[in-house]
C-alpha cells in the first residue's frame, strides 16, 4: 500500500532498524524493488531522482505510483534529490508520498528558508519531506578537525535546521558520498558525529551515499566487458552501526545500477545472436531484485512490514 515516508521511517527508527530507499529509472528496477519487498515483507521506498523523472516522464511516475498503491507492503514513492521548489511540487501532483528538497549546497539560512517552503506546501498536501544539511564528501580520517565540520553536519546545527523548518527527515553528511568510489579502502564515517547528531535530531535520519560497492560485482561488472576504475563503497559493517545510531532510510542505487549493467553484458556477451531485450533485460531484472533482498537483510527491515 502507498505510504508517507514518515509512515516507514518512524517505525524503523524507534525500532532501530533501516529501510531501503532504491532508485527507479523504469520497469525492470520497479518490479525488482517491489518483488524483493513483498517476499521478504519489507517496507521500501521507490526513490525517482530528477534524472528518473526526465528519463521516465509520466510513464513512469503513473507505473511507480499505481505499483506502490497495489503493493502487498508499505511503499513510499520518494523524490530523491529536489532541487526546486517548482520540482517538489510537480512531485506532489504525480502523487509522490514523499518529497526531499536538497539546498545543502546553500548557505545555512536559505536552505531553512527554502526547506521550510517545501514543507509547508508537501504537508498541505499530506506528503512528508526529507531536507539535507552538510556536504556529500568522502573525508580521509586524518583531515583536520575544521575541514571536517565545514563539510560534515554540525549536531547543534541539525538540531535547529529541523526545529525551524519543520522537516520530517534528516540526510546527515557524515563521511559518505555518491556513487561507486567512496575513498580509498574503507572509507571513512564519523559515527561519533552520527551519534551526537542522533540525540539532539530525534527524527528519522537519512544515508546518502551508502552502496556496498561490492568486489564481487566490481569484478564481475569488469570480466563482462565493464570499465570501471578504483571502487570502494561503504562496509556493512558501518552500515549496521549507523542504523543502530538512528539512520533510518539508506539510499542505494549504484550497487543496482552495476548488477545490472553486468548481467546485460553478460548476457549479449554470450549471446551475440540475441536481439530479443527481454533476455537480456530479464536476467539483469533478477540481479537487481537479489542485490536489493540482500540490501533489506543487511538493514534489518525484513518481515517489517
Ligand atoms: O544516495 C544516493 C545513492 O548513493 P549510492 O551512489 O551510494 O548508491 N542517491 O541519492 C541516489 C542518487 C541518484 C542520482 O540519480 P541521477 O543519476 O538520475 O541524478
Ligand atoms: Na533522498
Ligand atoms: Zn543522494
Amino acid at each position: 500500500m502507498l505510504v508517507t515516508g514518515l509512515e516507514i521511517l518512524k517505525k524503523a527508527r524507534a525500532e532501530g532498524y533501516g529501510v531501503g530507499a532504491f532508485n527507479t529509472n523504469n520497469m525492470e528496477f520497479t518490479q525488482a524493488i517491489l518483488e524483493a519487498a513483498e517476499e521478504m515483507k519489507s517496507p521500501v521506498i521507490l526513490a525517482l531522482s530528477e534524472g528518473a523523472m526526465k528519463y521516465g516522464g509520466r510513464a513512469l511516475t503513473r507505473m511507480v505510483v499505481a505499483l506502490a498503491q497495489e503493493a502487498r507492503v508499505p511503499v513510499a514513492v520518494h523524490l530523491d534529490h529536489g532541487s526546486s521548489y517548482e520540482s517538489v511540487l510537480k512531485a506532489l501532483r504525480e502523487g509522490f508520498t514523499s518529497v526531499m528538497i536538497d539546498k545543502s549546497h546553500e548557505d545555512f539560512e536559505t536552505n531553512v528558508r527554502e526547506t521550510k517552503r517545501v514543507v509547508e506546501a508537501a504537508h498541505a498536501v499530506g506528503v512528508t519531506v526529507e531536507a539535507e544539511l552538510g556536504r556529500l564528501a568522502g573525508i580521509e580520517e586524518h583531515v583536520a578537525v575544521d575541514e571536517k565540520d565545514a563539510l560534515l553536519t554540525n549536531p547543534e546545527e541539525a538540531r535547529i535546521f529541523m526545529e525551524r523548518t519543520g522537516a520530517d527527515y534528516l540526510a546527515v553528511a557524515i563521511g559518505t558520498s555518491h556513487g561507486a568510489y567512496k575513498g580509498k579502502g574503507r572509507p571513512f564515517i564519523d559515527h561519533p558525529r552520527l551519534e551526537r547528531i542522533a540525540a539532539l535530531v530525534p527524527a528519522p535520519l537519512v544515508l546518502h551515499g551508502a552502496s556496498a560497492v561490492p568486489q564481487a560485482l566490481v569484478e564481475r561488472f569488469r570480466a563482462a566487458g565493464g570499465e570501471i576504475g578504483e571502487a570502494s563503497g561503504i562496509h556493512p559493517e558501518d552500515i549496521k552501526k549507523a542504523i543502530a545510531l538512528g539512520i533510518a532510510k539508506i539510499n542505494t542505487d549504484t550497487d543496482l545500477r552495476l548488477a545490472f549493467t553486468a548481467l546485460v553484458r553478460e548476457t549479449l556477451g554470450k549471446n551475440p545472436k540475441e536481439f530479443d531485450p527481454r533476455k537480456y533485460l530479464g536476467p539483469a531484472r533478477e540481479a537487481v531484485k537479489e542485490v536489493v533482498k540482500s540490501r533489506m537483510e543487511l538493514f534489518g527491515s525484513v518481515g517489517k512490514a
